[in-house]
């Protein structure tokens, strides 16, 4: 774990829109704030519906991108489905995807968590199951509905990790790990070019990378609920700051 955050990288983390008491907010999650603060990097929050010149100005002051998860969902149009979704953000969605798409072009570090890791697949050319609960043979991945963090967040089910993937050699000999989850969507298909770094007992995937390069992880859990506690969290976190920090190093010359 990293411990300054004075000369740490910084992150650009996108942020949900919201409504509260009529007013149209941008939101984030804390827990993904606190997460990358004890890992040393410093947080900066990147609107929902920033146009493509903007994203393109805000990509040039950071070292790393966070796609959070959020509880709206991509738009079914994304990914050439048809059904109807009643938790749409799509400023969230334009924000993400045209991350994704510069991320990918300029080697920025980028990692995806639940709905974030959701777009990197649809952003590439992958699908979703709008909900995996009614799909034949997968388990609900849902959280509790109860109003207790500590329980949303507990383990939930293993994955298994992938024998060629990078998780391999960050966990070897671990070839499985225990995971939270709190999602009602999933991948249907994996989109070209991702390798599976790991998988659910019921088969679906539930992390990927982009192997050619420096980092573009996506988990489906929530790594950044207690980072600092989990045995693969904290790989996670180190790593990708590792990543971001180089990138900063590029962009002062050193
Ligand atoms: N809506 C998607 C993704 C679910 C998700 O990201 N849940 C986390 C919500 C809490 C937070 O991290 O802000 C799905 O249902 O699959």
């Amino acid at each position: 774990m990293m411990n300054s955050t004075k000369a740490g990288p910084v992150i650009g983390v996108v942020c949900c829109k919201k409504s509260l008491e009529g007013y149209g907010i941008q939101s984030v999650n804390e827990f993904y704030l606190h997460a990358i603060k004890q890992f040393g990097a410093n947080p900066v929050l990147f609107p929902s519906g920033s146009t493509a010149e903007e994203i393109k100005q805000l990509i040039g002051l950071v070292d790393g991108v966070l796609l959070t998860g959020s509880h709206s969902n991509v738009a079914p149009a994304r990914y050439g489905a048809e059904h109807d979704e009643p938790k749409k953000d799509e400023g969230r969605d334009a924000l993400s995807f045209a991350l994704i798409d510069t991320c990918i072009k300029e080697n920025v570090p980028i990692l995806g968590i639940c709905r974030g890791f959701q777009e990197m697949n649809v952003a590439l050319g992958g699908s979703l199951h709008p909900k995996v609960h009614e799909v034949e043979g997968f388990n609900d991945h849902r959280e509790s509905p109860l109003n207790d963090m500590v329980l949303k967040y507990s383990p939930a089910h293993p994955v298994n990790i992938s024998d060629n993937g990078i998780f391999a050699d960050w966990l070897a000999p671990l070839d499985n790990i225990e995971v939270n989850s709190l999602h009602g969507q999933g991948v249907n298909q994996l989109a070209p070019g991702l390798t599976v770094e790991a998988v659910a007992p019921d088969g679906l995937i539930e992390a990927f990378s982009l192997q050619a390069h420096p980092f573009f992880i996506g988990v489906q859990w929530h790594p950044e609920w207690q980072a600092t506690e989990n045995h693969f969290s904290r790989i996670l976190f180190d790593q990708f700051m590792i990543s971001a920090s180089k990138r900063r190093s590029l962009h002062d010359g050193n």
